[in-house]
């Protein structure tokens, strides 16, 4: 990236994403001027406390004023309000995206919010389980996929722009409408969540299995559903409460599905078993092929040329 495809990067919301987005503008796009704006005065204070951009402003509207690009990075069920507050302060040409999780209902919001304003919603499939404005790290976006979702009527030259935004950062940018969008991190994202909140529940609940067992025996693979299961609870309160429609499906096949098995369970039936899973080993392996797992030492380190 020779030019920074914007100058001056405004960012609402100061948490895991928007400080991600801060640290990486700040590492990957030097030149570019950041600002940045919370809700919360306890995160501001520590935003500025730790250098999250260079100016952390006391209004949205003050944050996003000269700004050519605003990155939303506040829950998906506050991006509505989060532009209102802000409206007052863009310019008719300033470029608004954001982070969310769902694209449908953010994209809803924001055309309500900022009628006729250029807007073009994102989504990098990168995150963790932590929140806040410690959380964030430059790398996060890097070798992930950033899926944009524009618009019919988009600008061609802003959609560009975004895209090499997110190239900048160590993206790799895919376009998608927000419906499909839904539909596919229904299944890769949203119902793995909801499937480990559930997990840990239960196991908690089990009256015969006490707390100390559940900790000492969670090698078992309950710990990797404990660490998604600790992700922020408004985040994935409004996700599930945007996406409804699209969980719900995707929950209704993953429901028959998990009969199948029970049913196989119970009639003995190892083959089915035994096929379902040396299927889902494949599709593991496949994963693996793609350059898609993070667990390897190497991933994110091979093909970006930022430091850190
Ligand atoms: N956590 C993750 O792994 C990922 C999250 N996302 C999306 O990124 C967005 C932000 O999530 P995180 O950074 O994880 O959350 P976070 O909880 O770390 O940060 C969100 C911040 O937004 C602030 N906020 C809430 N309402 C606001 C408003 N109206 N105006 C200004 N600030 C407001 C909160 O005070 C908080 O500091 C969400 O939409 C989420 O769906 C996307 C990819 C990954
Ligand atoms: O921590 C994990 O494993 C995640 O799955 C992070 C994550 C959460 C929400 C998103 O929309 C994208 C990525």
């Amino acid at each position: 990236m020779s030019a920074a495809p914007f100058r001056h990067v405004a960012v609402i919301g100061l948490g895991l994403l928007g400080g991600s987005v801060l640290r990486a503008v700040q590492q990957y796009l030097p030149d570019s001027v950041t600002t940045g704006y919370d809700a919360d005065a306890g995160v501001r204070a520590r935003a500025r406390e730790i250098a999250l951009a260079g100016t952390v402003a006391d209004s949205a509207s003050e944050a996003v004023t000269g700004a050519d690009l605003v990155v939303l990075c506040v829950p998906v069920g506050a991006m509505g309000a989060a532009a209102k507050a802000m409206a007052s302060g863009l310019s008719p040409q300033t470029l608004v995206t954001d982070v969310g999780s769902s694209k449908a209902s953010v994209m809803a919001q924001l055309g309500e919010a900022l009628p006729g304003h250029p807007v073009i919603p994102s989504h990098p499939v990168a995150g963790t389980e932590q929140s806040g404005p410690d959380a964030g790290f430059a790398t996060l976006f890097r070798n992930r996929w950033c899926i944009v979702t524009p618009p019919e009527d988009a600008d061609a030259a802003q959609v560009a722009a975004l895209n090499a935004f997110w190239e900048a950062l160590g993206a790799r940018v895919e376009t998608m409408d927000p419906e499909h969008h839904d539909r596919v991190l229904a299944v890769t994202s949203h119902l793995p969540h909801l499937i480990a909140y559930t997990i840990v529940g239960t196991a908690s609940d089990l009256e015969e299995v006490t707390q100390s067992e559940v900790i000492k025996y969670s090698a078992g693979g309950f710990r990797d559903f404990t660490r998604i299961a600790a992700s922020d609870p408004t985040m994935w309160r409004d996700v599930f409460l945007s996406n409804r429609e699209a969980v719900l499906e995707m929950l209704q096949r993953f429901t028959e599905d998990l009969t199948e098995l029970q049913k196989a369970i119970r009639k003995r039936d190892g083959d089915a078993l035994f096929d379902h899973f040396a299927r889902t080993r494949a599709i593991r392996r496949g994963i693996i092929e793609m350059g898609q797992d993070d667990a390897r030492p190497d991933f994110g380190r091979s093909d970006h040329n930022g430091s850190g």
